[in-house]
C-alpha cells in the first residue's frame, strides 16, 4: 500500500501558483481572495483561518469579512454584492454551511460567476456538466491532482463515488467520466439509497470515499490494490478524546488497497491548494494577464 502525500502534493500546487502571483504582480495584478463567514461553528472558523494562511504563504492578499451571525440575511447578500462590485477583489468565497436565516441557494447565486472559485454559482455547475469549466471545484479537482501524482490514470477505470452531495459527489462524478485529462473512467454514484454497496465498491479500480459518516467504507468493500480516495473529515470522540478520522477505515483498507488517502493529510489540503489555484486563474482571466498555471 502506497499513502498518497497531500500535504506533499499541496505544495507543489502551491509552489505553482506563487510562480503565477510573481507574473500577475509584475504586470501590476495583485491577485485577491476574500473569504465570508456567516456562521457560529468552530470548525468554520479554523478552515477560513487555514486559507488565509494559506494566502500568505503565496503571496495572495487574502481579505476576510465576518457577517455576524445574528444579523439579517441582507447583510450577507449586501456583502457579497460589495465584493462583486470591487475591482480589486478577484475570488470570493462564502465558508459554508451559513446560517439558518440565510438562503443558501440566493448566495451561490449571487457571487459573481467570474469570482466564483468554489465553482458552486449554477452557471459553473452548468458550464462543468456541459464539460467546459470555468472554475472545478475544488476538492474533485485536488482528487484529480491526487490520482495524477500517484500515477493512477482514470482512463477506462471503474470509478466509484460514494456520496452524492454538490460540493464532491456530483461534480467529482463529472470530472472521472468527462473527457480529457483525468477523466474518461465508466463512473458509478452511489448514495444512502443505493442498494448493496459493497457490491458496487468491489468492482471499482478507484473508490472515492464522501458520504460523510465515520469509518463507512471498510476493507471487505474494497478490491485488491484498488486506489482508495477518502474525502471524510469527521470529528470523533475516541479514548476520552477527539480525533479527526475519514469516511475509510484507514488501517484494514490500507493494508489491501494499492494507494489510499490519509486523512489528515489528503485531500483536505489539496481543497485548499486548489482554491488558490482558482483564485489566481480568476485574477489572470479578469485582467487578461497570461500565467502558467500548475
Ligand atoms: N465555500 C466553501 N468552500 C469550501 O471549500 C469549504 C466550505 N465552504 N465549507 C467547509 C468545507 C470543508 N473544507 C475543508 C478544506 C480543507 C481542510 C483541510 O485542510 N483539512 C486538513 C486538516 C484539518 C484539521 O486538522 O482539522 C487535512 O485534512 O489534512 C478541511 C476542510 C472546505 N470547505
Amino acid at each position: 500500500m502506497t499513502d498518497i502525500d497531500g500535504n506533499a502534493v499541496a505544495a507543489e500546487i502551491r509552489d505553482g501558483v506563487a510562480d503565477c502571483v510573481e507574473t500577475l504582480k509584475r504586470a501590476g495584478v495583485e491577485p485577491a481572495l476574500a473569504t465570508v463567514l456567516m456562521s457560529d461553528d468552530p470548525a468554520s472558523e479554523t478552515y477560513v483561518s487555514m486559507k488565509q494562511n494559506d494566502c500568505e504563504e503565496v503571496g495572495i492578499d487574502g481579505i476576510h469579512v465576518d457577517v455576524d451571525d445574528d444579523a439579517p440575511a441582507e447583510e450577507l447578500y449586501d456583502t457579497v454584492d460589495e465584493l462583486n462590485a470591487d475591482d480589486s477583489v478577484h475570488g470570493v468565497l462564502v465558508q459554508m454551511p451559513v446560517v439558518d436565516q440565510v438562503d443558501t441557494r440566493r448566495v451561490l447565486r449571487s457571487v459573481d460567476p467570474a469570482k466564483d472559485v468554489d465553482g458552486f454559482h449554477p452557471e459553473n455547475v452548468g458550464r462543468l456538466v456541459a464539460g467546459n469549466p470555468r472554475f472545478k471545484p475544488c476538492t474533485p479537482h485536488g482528487i484529480q491532482r491526487l490520482l495524477a501524482a500517484a500515477g493512477v490514470d482514470p482512463e477506462g477505470k471503474e470509478a466509484v463515488v460514494v456520496g452524492r452531495s454538490d460540493i464532491v459527489g456530483k461534480p467529482m462524478a463529472n470530472l472521472l467520466f468527462g473527457r480529457g485529462e483525468g477523466g474518461n473512467a465508466t463512473t458509478t454514484v452511489c448514495h444512502s439509497r443505493t442498494d448493496d454497496l459493497a457490491s458496487h465498491t468491489r468492482r471499482a479500480d478507484i473508490v472515492v470515499a464522501a458520504a460523510g459518516i465515520p469509518e463507512f467504507i471498510t476493507a471487505d468493500m474494497i478490491s485488491e490494490g484498488a486506489t482508495v480516495i477518502d474525502v471524510g473529515i469527521n470529528r470523533v470522540e475516541r479514548d476520552g478524546e477527539s480525533t479527526l478520522v475519514g469516511d475509510v477505515a484507514y488501517d484494514e483498507v490500507a493494508d489491501k488497497a494499492g494507494a489510499i488517502t490519509p486523512v489528515p493529510g489528503g485531500v483536505g489540503p489539496m481543497t485548499r491548494a486548489m482554491l488558490l489555484y482558482n483564485t489566481v486563474k480568476a485574477a489572470s482571466e479578469q485582467h487578461g494577464v497570461e500565467i502558467d498555471l500548475p
